[in-house]
């Protein structure tokens, strides 16, 4: 018999930031009330499917903790187990953090935009220690050693550093049975993805995670997708709003 295991990712909702179009990283923005919403809808999608999760990870950025209580909440299952790590936070977008999306494609042109925004291994140019938007004096990341905390992430990044985590902290989680859900963001999901579904290094620039809509995967015994890509429980919504993410910066 082959052994199951159930994960759901969730990206958090519309955030202040993705709503004016920002580049967002490690700031740490609230949800928008639309945000709110959809982290609602997300709860009651999972009730419905009756997949209640019981334990949950989210990152230390505030509009995934927040995404993950409002979507748990709608669920009843405010109660479970709950585990943050800056493993699974956004990532990392250096000097870019704060820039308007569409003033920089218009500034830098299309290649450079993208070369940022969606390729494997080009980070952004790093951003100062001291920058308003920096994070680097942050409390929450003070018990990380100074070269630990990042001042630019490329996706290749985040996948280095998110994967620890997901071997010593997710998957003994869904060992045990659990289910598993995951409230984090688009870049650190898009790295889990690309884990997960093995997507090589050109082909993840043209996957796009949209908000508040839970992605279910079910896992084989060697963890692996038993459906690639998983099976977002409301698809119509997630196709609009992939296409959305997509052409950000783009009037
Ligand atoms: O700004 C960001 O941090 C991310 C997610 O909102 O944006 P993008 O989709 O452009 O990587």
């Amino acid at each position: 018999m082959t052994a199951e295991y159930r994960l759901i990712l969730l990206r958090h909702g519309e955030s202040e930031w993705n709503a004016k179009n920002l580049f967002t990283g490690w700031v740490d923005v609230n949800l928008t009330p639309k945000g709110e919403a959809e982290a609602v809808r997300g709860g009651e999608l999972l009730r419905e499917r009756d997949l209640l999760p019981d334990v949950v990870h989210t990152s230390v950025q505030k509009r995934a903790i927040r995404t993950a209580q409002l979507s748990l909440e709608a669920a009843d299952r405010h109660w479970i187990p709950v585990r943050r790590s800056w493993r699974l936070n956004e990532r990392h977008y250096g000097a870019l953090q704060g820039k308007d999306k569409a003033a920089t494609l218009a500034e830098f042109g299309e290649e450079q935009f993208m070369l940022w925004r969606r390729s494997y291994d080009v980070p952004p140019p790093p951003l100062a220690d001291d920058d308003e938007y920096s994070q680097f004096h942050d409390a929450r990341y003070a018990a990380l050693p100074t070269e630990a905390r990042p001042r630019t992430e490329c996706l290749k990044d985040v996948v280095g550093r998110m994967l620890p985590y997901w071997y010593d902290a997710i998957v003994p989680d869904l060992r045990v049975g659990n289910t598993v859900l995951i409230a984090a963001h688009g870049n650190s999901l898009r790295a889990l993805v690309k884990h997960l579904d093995g997507i090589s290094d050109a082909d993840i620039a043209g996957l796009n995670i949209p908000t508040g809509i839970p992605l279910l995967y079910t896992l084989d015994a060697d963890l692996r997708p038993t459906a690639a890509g998983g099976e977002y429980l409301d698809p119509e919504a997630a196709a609009e709003s992939i296409e959305a993410v997509k052409n950000q910066g783009k009037k």
